[in-house]
C-alpha cells in the first residue's frame, strides 16, 4: 500500500488501536515546560508514580523567563513561581533539565532541534500547541494538554485519533525578500484558521525543499494557526545534515543505520491525501497581518479590507470587530500603518538566519523616532552566542534595537515584555489575538526581514 508519511509515522508508534480508530501512540521524545507541566507533576506525586522512560523527557523554562539582567532572578511572583516550580520537578523527578542561566536555555521549539532532541522519524510532543514546529524532521509533533502530559510521563504513550491528511503544495522560486513566513502566512490567507482543522498538514513541493531546516521550521510552526494540529516534511538531505553531530543526535554505527530509516521518510510517490491545496511561490508578497486572527492577512501592497464589501456577514462582523481593536481604518495603505515597537523573536523566528535576515536590514540604520522599542529575543542561548560570534548583537545595538536573552519574551506576554495598551508592534511571532502582547496590544505578523524594516522606517515597508 502507498503510504503518506503521516501514515507512514503514525503507524511505526501504534502500540494498540481499537476498531473505532482511538489509538495507544508510543511517544519517542516528550518536551516540558513550565506552565503546562507543575499538574502533571503533582499527579505523579500524588499517584506515586515514576517515569516511564526519564531519558526521553527534555525540559526548558522558557516563557515565564525574564529577557534582562537574570542575575536579578524573575521579579513577578506568578512567573518565579512556575519556574522554580519546574526547577524543582525537573530535580526530583531526574529529567534532563536547562534552566534559565544554562546557556542551552531558550524556547522549547527552538532548542528540541538545536540539541538534536528532535530527530527524524520521531513522535514528539510537548504541552505547547506549536510543536507542530517540530514536524520539519519529518516528525509527527504536536501539542497535548497538561492531562496528556502527565499521560505520558507516566506511560510513553499517548491515547490519540488518526487526522485526515492534507497536502500544501509549494512550486517554484520565492522572489528575493519573500521568506517561509511569508509563504506559511499565504497559506494561512488562503485556507483559513480552520482550513486545516481535522488534518495533519505535509508541506512539500519544490519551494519547501529548497527551504533551510529552520525556514522549514518556521512553516511548520504556524500550522496551528491554520487549523492543524501537525505539520510535517519529508526527510531529505537537508535535514540530514542539520541533525549530524548535535549533541543527543546517534553517532557512530547507530548514525548510518538511522539514516537509512529516516530516507523512507517521505511519502510513497502517488498515496493519496484527503485534501490537496496548491500555490505558486512566484506569487507570494510579503505578508502583513491587519486583524486579530492569523487568516486577517494581505501583502505589504495591500490595503487593510473594508467590510462594506465582504458579503459573508459573519466575516463582515469579525472584520468590523477586528477593525475597531486594531485601531484601522478600512482601504488605509499597509505601507502607511505607523508602528509603535518592534518584536523579534519566538519560535517562529528567533533562530540564526533569522537574525543574520533582520541585521541585515537594520545595518547601517537607526530605529525610526515612533518606535519606543524595538526588541531582538534570539530563541536559545547558543543561538544569541552564534549571533554574537557574528557581531549581530553590535549590528542591532548600533540601530538602537536591544538585545536581549532568551525566551518567549513578547510573543504572548507572560514575562515582563509587554506592549501598553493601545501599542502598536510589528512582530515576527505567531499570533495577533486580541490581548496576546499585552492587554490592548496591537499585533502584525511579519517577517524578521520586514519587521526590521518597520523598525527603521517607522512604518511598515516593503523589503523588496
Ligand atoms: C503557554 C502555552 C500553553 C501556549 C501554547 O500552547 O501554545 C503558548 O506557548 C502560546 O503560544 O500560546
Ligand atoms: S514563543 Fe510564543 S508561540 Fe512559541 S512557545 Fe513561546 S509563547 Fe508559544
Amino acid at each position: 500500500m502507498l503510504k503518506t508519511l503521516y501514515d507512514k509515522l503514525w503507524d511505526s508508534h501504534v502500540v494498540r488501536a481499537d476498531a473505532d480508530g482511538t489509538t495507544v501512540l508510543y511517544i519517542d521524545r516528550h518536551l516540558v515546560h513550565e506552565v503546562t507541566s507543575p499538574q502533571a507533576f503533582e499527579g505523579l506525586r500524588e499517584a506515586g508514580r515514576p517515569l516511564w522512560r526519564t531519558a526521553a523527557n527534555l525540559a526548558v523554562a522558557d516563557h515565564n523567563v525574564p529577557t534582562t539582567d537574570r542575575r536579578q532572578g524573575i521579579a513577578d511572583p506568578t512567573s518565579r513561581l512556575q519556574v522554580e516550580t519546574l526547577d524543582g520537578n525537573a530535580r526530583s523527578f531526574g529529567l534532563t533539565y536547562f534552566n534559565m542561566n544554562d546557556k542551552r536555555q531558550g524556547i522549547v521549539h527552538v532548542i528540541g532541534p538545536e540539541q538534536g532532541a528532535t530527530l527524524p522519524g520521531m513522535t514528539v510532543v510537548c504541552g505547547d500547541s506549536h510543536t507542530s514546529t517540530h514536524g520539519a524532521f519529518g516528525c509527527l509533533a504536536h501539542g497535548i494538554g497538561t492531562s496528556e502530559v502527565e499521560h505520558v510521563l507516566a506511560t510513553q504513550t499517548l491515547l490519540a485519533k488518526k487526522s485526515k491528511s492534507m497536502l500544501v503544495q509549494v512550486d517554484g522560486q520565492l522572489p528575493a525578500g519573500v521568506t517561509a513566513k511569508d509563504v506559511v502566512l499565504a497559506v494561512i490567507g488562503k485556507i483559513g484558521t480552520a482550513g486545516g482543522t481535522g488534518y495533519a498538514i505535509e508541506f512539500a513541493g519544490s519551494t519547501i525543499r529548497a527551504l533551510s531546516m529552520e525556514g522549514r521550521m518556521t512553516v511548520c510552526n504556524m500550522a496551528i494557526e491554520a487549523g492543524a494540529r501537525a505539520g510535517m516534511v519529508a526527510v531529505d538531505q537537508t535535514t540530514i545534515d542539520y541533525v549530524k553531530g548535535r549533541p543527543f543526535a546517534p553517532s557512530g554505527p547507530h548514525w548510518e543505520q538511522a539514516v537509512a530509516y529516516w530516507r523512507t521518510l517521505h511519502t510513497d510517490p502517488g498515496a493519496k491525501f484527503d485534501l490537496v491545496v496548491t500555490l505558486d511561490a512566484a506569487q507570494i508578497r510579503p505578508q502583513v497581518t491587519w486583524g486579530t486572527s492569523p487568516e486577517m492577512v494581505t501583502t505589504i501592497d495591500g490595503r487593510v479590507p473594508d467590510p462594506d464589501q465582504e458579503k459573508d456577514p459573519v466575516k463582515r462582523d469579525a472584520m468590523e470587530k477586528a477593525l475597531v481593536y486594531m485601531g484601522l481604518k478600512p482601504n488605509t495603505a499597509i505601507a502607511d500603518i505607523r508602528i509603535d515597537k518592534v518584536f523579534i523573536g519566538s519560535c517562529t523566528n528567533s533562530r540564526i538566519e533569522d537574525l543574520r535576515a533582520a541585521a541585515a536590514v537594520v545595518r547601517g540604520h537607526y530605529r525610526a523616532s515612533n518606535v519606543k522599542l524595538a526588541m531582538v529575543v534570539p530563541g536559545s542561548g547558543l543561538v544569541k552566542e552564534q549571533a554574537e560570534r557574528e557581531g549581530l548583537d553590535q549590528v542591532f545595538k548600533a540601530a538602537g534595537f536591544e538585545w536581549r536573552e532568551p525566551g518567549c519574551s513578547m510573543c504572548l506576554a507572560m514575562n515582563a515584555d509587554r506592549l501598553e495598551p493601545g501599542e502598536r508592534c510589528a512582530s515576527t511571532s505567531n499570533r495577533n489575538f486580541e490581548g496576546r502582547q499585552g492587554q490592548g496590544s496591537r499585533t502584525h505578523l511579519v517577517s524578521p526581514a520586514m519587521a526590521a524594516a518597520a523598525g527603521i522606517a517607522g512604518h511598515f515597508v516593503d523589503v523588496r
